[in-house]
């Protein structure tokens, strides 16, 4: 693309923690001219008129209503992720600017994330890494056991991209493979997986060892998991949470856990994130907890960039933007 006809994108900053990375820079130039938010702010007047586009990654820049009244010629807002509870879709919509997110890139690395939490959980590696490792260890206990996850039932709720790339790979260790999800998929999807559809979700509670979370953040699907439905699940049962903390109420699953109301929890979103270092959660021995890494691997990052990308040049062209995402 000639230089002079990219689209002036405004990003957070280059590096650093809330920054795009580095690496990502040089394709990112390629086909778009980066302006970063100081570079905006020093030169808010000129710059104002000539942004079309927001590579909104991790959040930053956030989309405030101050920010969209500066951006008369945004047309785009790139969200990396799937998620977007971040953002005030109507607020957006309202300035006339859509959004996209990039569900095809971290549908497998999410999935990979479920599954291996899952393992994690019914073979204790966490523990067994801690008994490995510690000083105290004399010799390995040979009454030490977890589980085998062939032949267990996972109930999967959410069946999006996540949840049946998940089931795909369930269905590899012969797991018996139950779903709730506000659509039914269809039988040809439902049968090349061997996946069971509970119109109701507490019977999918009732009758899985493993309960895996892959909805999206709504109004609807916030504290999805409650009291009531821990105590549908089994003693015996593991509760796994790659979507959003906030899907679980966090008080009734330490509860939970503390009482022996579900077996374990195996968590990679919680909230606040990360939890406070004295979080009781955090002193369990019957959890797992990793940092928000769903879609933490180096070939997810890049296809999440190269998916914005296309979203913001489909968008700036007057196309139908790729992953627009309707609020
Ligand atoms: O929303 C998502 O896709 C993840 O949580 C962030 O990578």
């Amino acid at each position: 693309m000639a230089k002079q006809d990219r689209p002036y994108t405004l990003i957070n900053v280059i590096g650093g923690p809330i920054g795009v990375y580095e690496d990502h820079v040089e394709f990112l130039e390629t086909h778009l001219k980066l302006i970063t938010m100081e570079e905006f702010l020093e030169n808010k007047q000129v710059l104002s008129q000539k942004i079309e586009a927001m590579y909104m990654w991790f959040k930053k820049p956030e989309a405030t209503r101050e920010l969209l009244q500066s951006l008369p010629n945004l047309k785009v807002i790139a969200n990396s992720g799937v998620g977007v509870d971040h953002l005030d879709l109507k607020l957006i919509s309202s300035f006339g600017v859509k959004v996209a997110n990039t569900p095809f890139a971290v549908a497998n690395p999410t999935a990979d994330l479920g599954i291996a939490l899952l393992m994690a959980s019914a073979r204790r590696i966490v523990e067994g890494y801690q008994i490995a490792l510690s000083p105290e260890t004399k010799y390995f206990e040979a009454d030490w056991l977890g589980e085998e996850i062939n032949g267990a039932t996972l109930g999967i709720i959410g069946m999006g991209h996540i949840g049946y790339k998940v089931a795909q790979r369930a269905k590899a260790f012969d797991m018996k493979i139950l779903y709730h999800n506000r659509k039914r998929r269809t039988v040809d999807e439902e049968q090349a997986v061997g996946a069971i559809y509970c119109q109701n979700k507490e019977d999918l509670l009732q009758q899985s060892d493993f309960v895996m979370l892959t909805v999206i953040l709504t109004p609807q699907t916030r504290n999805l998991i409650g009291k009531k439905e821990l105590e549908l699940m089994k003693p015996t049962a593991t509760l796994i949470n790659v979507c959003r903390g906030q899907v679980v109420d966090q008080d009734a699953l330490l509860n939970a856990l503390q009482n022996g109301v579900i077996k374990a929890a195996a968590l990679d979103v919680t909230y606040p994130e990360p939890l406070p270092r004295d979080h009781p959660l955090l002193k369990l021995k019957n959890i797992i907890i990793t940092p928000h890494i769903g879609s933490a691997t180096v070939k997810a990052r890049r296809l999440m960039m190269i998916s914005m990308v296309e979203s913001i040049l489909d968008g700036v062209n007057g196309l139908p933007v790729p992953n627009e995402v309707h609020g």
